[in-house]
């Protein structure tokens, strides 16, 4: 990531777009929050991959969405889905299969939303999650299938399947869930490692969980509480690199 400093399009919420923008500079990226639909499709043909996250959701980004995930599916460019609180109205419920139907490369979303998407039960009622990693394990597997994506379902330990092989990434604190926007920043890190790693979505999703994991225990150990956390977590992940992940990564198969 540091040596090629890939161009990764993000097309987030009004919530994430500072912080997601610091996360990926953090990891070595170069971050370009582009979503108007005058541009949307033109731009992803630029960038090496494209994020999409229906956080803060309107009928004029939903069509820059849609320009920029056909525009990736065209050139090959490899795309990430965040789902946030798709479940809670019929305009999100309507726009995520919309969405779906171009093929994301990787679905990234905490177990509610992974949980609901795959057609279960789930507790959440808006954008954080109401159910743990491990209930929504089987809701991954069936996701991942359906749709040919790599799945990934955060939380205390993390859960990323394509269906087949399936990995769980432990580390983390108990702080990044009381800090906003820290798992639309997160898909935004899927993008810019599957921008480096194309070929290997399962591979490129796990890195990136990784270094969340690496990067949150160690910010949490020199935090008082979330809001230092969250600058201390930029801090961390820029010191990041791939030695200390290699040493310090909590990665196992599932
Ligand atoms: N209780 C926890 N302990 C450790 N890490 C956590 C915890 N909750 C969330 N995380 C981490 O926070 C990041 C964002 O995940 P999550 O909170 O599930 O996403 P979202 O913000 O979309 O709900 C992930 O890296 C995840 O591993
Ligand atoms: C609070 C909020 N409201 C709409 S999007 C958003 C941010 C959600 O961020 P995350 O899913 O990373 O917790
Ligand atoms: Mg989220």
């Amino acid at each position: 990531m540091r040596r090629e400093s890939p161009l990764v399009q993000c097309v987030t919420n009004y919530v994430a777009m500072n912080y997601a923008a610091n996360v990926l500079l953090a990891a070595g990226a170069s971050p370009a929050m582009v979503h108007a639909p005058e541009e949307a499709g033109e731009f992803a043909e630029l960038a090496s991959a494209l994020t999409i996250n229906i956080g803060t959701l309107s009928s004029y980004w939903l069509q820059g969405m849609h320009a920029a995930a056909k525009a990736a599916h065209a050139s090959g460019k490899p795309w990430v889905l965040d789902p946030v609180a798709h479940f809670a109205t019929a305009f999100r419920r309507q726009a995520i299969e919309g969405l779906l139907a171009l093929k994301p490369t990787v679905i990234r979303g905490n177990a509610s939303e992974i949980m609901a998407l795959a057609g279960d039960v789930s507790s959440g009622r808006g954008v954080d999650s109401g159910d743990s990693v491990e209930r929504a394990e089987a809701s991954a597997l069936a996701l991942a299938r359906r749709t040919d994506a790599v799945v990934a379902v955060t939380g205390v330990v993390d859960f990323v399947t394509d269906g087949h092989a399936a990995v769980c990434i432990a580390g983390g604190s108990e702080l990044m869930p009381k800090v906003t926007a820290m798992g639309c920043a997160l898909t935004c890190m899927v993008g810019g490692f599957l921008a480096v790693t194309p070929q290997q979505p399962l591979e490129a999703t796990v890195t990136a969980l990784a270094c969340f994991g690496v990067a949150g225990t160690q910010a949490a150990q020199a935090s008082n509480g979330p809001g230092s956390f969250a600058w201390r977590f930029i801090d961390s992940l820029a010191a990041l690199n791939g030695d200390v992940l290699q040493a310090h990564a909590q990665v196992a198969r599932a």
